[in-house]
């Protein structure tokens, strides 16, 4: 399993915990999203897992080499290009591993990424003159540039508009198959989760708690109808949280 969280309970200074026993475990591959409302301790926990910040109680288990991130806002560098940006991302990455690459092996890189993001034409482009949905897929090439086999995505879709959405899930989908990563998605948006995860796990708020899980299934995946029951589902249970949490 590359991730397995036991127990794990997370709080700031003496406030109250924001996480308390979170367990899951996630396999090599898997694809899952982690749904929960504002505020619940989605991203705390994802920092964690990143190695970014410490539980305060608990265990856990992560690969040992990382995780690569995917963040909202796609942070890329504005004065390179979308190239640039990817060929930086494997520059850093060869640091990391101690094995460096030639200039050559770089750019052909990060061509082959640049194409699977569907970008092969804008490589040259600098991220103001791409669309926000361009300015996501090269943050996506960048963080597979990575090459970690764990990625972790923190609502990485939520500022594009729904068609955009639409198509990032159609290619983030073929790009898990292709690349064999496994996956964490975090996201508040419950027709988002069961697009794309093969499992959601639902956090509860205050503190933040696995306290529901659901499996995707093909079934799900080819009938839309039975997607649209399960998403009713997942919702009640989110809207049950949020009125506990808002008592
Ligand atoms: N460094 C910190 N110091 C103190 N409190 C923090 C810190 N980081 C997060 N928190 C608190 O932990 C709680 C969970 O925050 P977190 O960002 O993990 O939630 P989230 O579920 O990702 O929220 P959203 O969906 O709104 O992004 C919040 O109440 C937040 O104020």
């Amino acid at each position: 399993m590359p991730v397995v969280l036991e127990h794990l309970g997370k709080r700031f200074g003496d406030g109250a915990p924001v996480l308390d026993d979170v367990n899951a475990s996630i396999a090599k591959g898997e694809f899952v999203a982690l749904l929960g409302a504002s505020g619940c301790g989605k991203s705390t926990l994802l920092n964690i897992i990143a190695g970014l910040d410490q539980p305060t109680s608990g265990a856990l288990e992560v690969p040992s080499d990382g995780a690569a991130f995917m963040f909202q806002d796609s942070a890329l560098f504005p004065w390179l290009t979308a190239r640039g940006n990817i060929e930086l991302a494997l520059q850093l990455a060869e640091k990391n591993s101690g094995k460096a690459g030639s200039k050559a092996a770089r750019s052909a890189r990060a061509t082959e990424l640049l194409e699977l993001v569907h970008l092969g034409g804008a490589g040259d482009k600098r991220p103001h003159e791409l669309s926000g949905g361009m300015r996501q897929r090269v943050a996506l090439a960048r963080s597979l540039a990575q090459d970690r086999q764990l990625l972790l995505m923190d609502e990485p879709f939520a500022a594009l508009d729904a068609i955009t959405r639409d198509l990032l899930h159609d290619e983030l989908e073929r790009i898990w198959k292709e690349t064999d990563r496994t996956i964490v998605f975090v996201t508040h948006n419950v027709r988002e989760a069961v697009r794309l995860g093969q499992r959601v796990l639902l956090l509860s708020s205050r503190p933040g708690r696995v306290v529901a899980e659901w499996d995707v299934t093909e079934e799900h995946r080819t009938d839309a109808g039975r997607a649209g029951e399960l998403t009713a589902t997942i919702t009640r249970r989110l809207r049950q949280e949020i009125r506990r949490h808002a008592n």
